[in-house]
């Protein structure tokens, strides 16, 4: 899927700036900038869920998870997965994301009912087991623990083999370790590339605005710190 020129305005207000991009059938797509850049409106924009000036070619399915999400019913856990279909393609993967982010734990109960992590594995469940050819996922990993978060990143990798992940991050490391592609997203312009080739302290300097430090580790991996 390819996108060319997209502009979004809010009432005379420039919010993104004729982005270009081309997203591929798999990998991760990490979205990063500042507060306030356009993320969010740009996936809103490629899901079709807000206008925009360009255009978008080759429209792909997809599934886009807002940054917050609420339940407004009492509805079971399992009711609220059951109304997904269950023939994925890929043989034994609904079962892997359950196992993975323990729905078990959570059946039977109402999910207005759950702490905000708990929910957050719910709607991370419900994204991951559509079979669609795109996932866009808005910092997904918000209200997730440390174990839940290194679960779901490894749940993406397996997904990215056959579908595209987009997410929206905020933390360059895993931006850096998890990513096929970043964009980083500028005033004027989406930087693609990969994660060396887009996560320069040059790069981050100028678009954050604030000195981010790159650091290595005894084995050569890239680490970022402010
Ligand atoms: N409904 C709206 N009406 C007016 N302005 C809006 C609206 N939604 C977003 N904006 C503005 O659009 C700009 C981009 O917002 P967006 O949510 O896309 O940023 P973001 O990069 O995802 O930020 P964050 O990292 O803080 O989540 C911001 O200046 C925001 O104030």
């Amino acid at each position: 899927m390819k996108f060319k020129n997209i502009k979004i305005k809010q009432g005379q207000k420039v919010i993104i700036n004729e982005y270009s991009g081309t997203i591929p059938t798999t990998g991760i797509i990490s979205v990063v900038g500042p507060n306030g850049i356009g993320k969010t409106t740009l996936l809103k924009a490629l899901a079709g869920l807000i206008p925009y000036e360009g255009v978008i070619l080759d429209q792909a399915t997809l599934t886009y998870l807002p940054q917050k999400n609420r339940f407004y019913d009492a509805i079971k856990v399992d009711e609220f997965l059951g109304l997904v279909p269950t023939n994925h393609p890929q043989a034994g993967w609904r079962k892997q994301v359950f196992k993975q982010l323990d729905i078990a734990d959570l059946q039977g109960k109402n999910v207005n009912t759950l702490s905000g992590g708990q929910q957050q594995r719910v709607w991370l469940a419900f994204s991951l087991i559509q079979s669609k050819s795109i996932l866009m996922l808005d910092e997904p990993l918000t209200y997730l623990d440390l174990k839940y978060q290194q679960r779901f990143l490894s749940l993406i990798s397996t997904a990215s083999q056959f579908c595209t992940i987009i997410q929206i991050v905020h933390d360059l490391n895993i931006a850096n370790q998890y990513s096929d592609i970043v964009w980083l997203l500028t005033v004027k312009t989406l930087l693609a590339g990969t994660p060396t080739q887009v996560l320069t302290a040059t790069n981050l300097n100028i678009v954050f605005a604030t000195t981010v430090k790159i650091h290595r580790t005894s084995a050569g991996q890239r680490w970022f710190s402010v």
